[in-house]
């Protein structure tokens, strides 16, 4: 159990301009053409669901790692992992210090290359893709420090998000001649994403002068603007009071209800209550991916990292 475990923010968290030293995937963007361009303006919502708002999980995977290795050296921080995270799926990765779980986000990510094996998003290999190529094919990622523009207006920061996917590297010409249909697509995904995160009443205000709560609501902003398919959240509540905690993951759960999550998070009661899923890492290998209550009977778990928890 590492509850108390509140790590420093290491550099793979601190910002998404991939500022890890170890960084070594390509920082190049690919060219990519106006029919890869996601062309979803709106915020669209789960076309059927549980009564929490999530979709039926009905083993169609979003999101797929194919002997997923990373090694550091002799280390082998991830180590042969097969993931499959239904479309709207909330899954968590859990597991002791060290056991890889960083490692397998940045993998998913694309900070990070892969020594081996594959990453599919919706059927698409996108492990030679450069991380802002798989935010734009809606692999988005939440920080616990995030870019957050404390200068601009709310609703700047969130057009420069939504700005980041339906912008496209196109010639000057064909901007120029997409420019107007791309204006409004930015304009609406904007105003649809400050209507779901409940900021559209402050989308004029100083972003540095938001409350705490509304931070965390741009925050997410940010991360919906981008119209994410998958969204990792890596420690989003690390540092928080209990109460502070359980109202973040409210919020996620309401901005995000029809998104796929992938979340790592220490405090082991919050995902037990939180997870449809939940993978345990140890020692860079896949233990065991069951439900919560298969995860928390699950005897090598138990040994290898739950300890005493499953027996309450
Ligand atoms: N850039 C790196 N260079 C060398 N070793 C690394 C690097 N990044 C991670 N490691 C090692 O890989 C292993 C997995 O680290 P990782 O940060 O992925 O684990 P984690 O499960 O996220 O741990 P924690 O719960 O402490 O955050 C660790 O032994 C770590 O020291």
């Amino acid at each position: 159990m590492s509850t108390d475990d509140e790590r420093t923010t290491d550099a793979s968290t601190t910002n998404s301009t991939a500022t890890d030293s170890t960084t070594d995937a390509s920082t190049a963007d690919s060219t990519t053409d106006a029919s890869t361009t996601n062309s979803t303006t709106d915020v669209p919502t789960a076309d059927s669901g549980t009564p929490d708002g999530r979709p039926d999980l009905g083993g169609d995977p979003v999101l797929r790692t194919e002997g997923l290795t990373r090694r550091f050296g002799e280390l082998v921080a991830v180590d042969d992992v097969d993931l499959a995270v239904d479309r709207g799926e909330f899954r968590s990765v859990i597991g002791p210090n060290g056991a890889g779980k960083t490692t397998l986000f940045n993998l998913i990510s694309g900070a990070l290359s892969p020594s081996e094996g594959r990453v599919v998003l919706d059927g698409e290999d996108v492990t030679a893709l450069s991380p802002h190529e798989r935010v734009r094919r809606g692999i988005g990622r939440s920080f616990q420090i995030t870019n957050v523009f404390g200068g601009l207006s709310v609703e700047e920061n969130v057009r420069i998000a939504a700005r980041s996917t339906v912008e496209t590297d196109l010639s000057a010409w064909e901007r120029y001649l997409r420019s107007t249909d791309a204006f409004d697509e930015v304009n609406e995904r904007a105003a649809a994403t400050l209507e779901r995160v409940g900021l559209a009443d402050r989308a004029e205000e100083r972003a540095g002068a938001l409350s705490y709560g509304d931070r965390r609501r741009l925050e997410l902003g940010l991360v919906l603007a981008t119209d994410p398919q998958v969204v990792l959240l890596d420690e989003p509540t690390a540092g928080m009071s209990r109460e502070v905690t359980q109202s973040t993951i409210d919020l996620i759960d309401e901005v995000l209800a029809d998104r796929t999550l992938l979340l790592i998070e220490h405090d082991i009661d919050l995902v037990m209550r939180v997870s449809d899923r939940i993978t345990v890492l140890d020692r860079g290998s896949e233990l065991v991916t069951g439900t919560p209550d298969a995860v928390a009977a699950d005897p090598e778990v138990r040994k290898a990292y739950l300890g005493g928890v499953a027996d309450e």
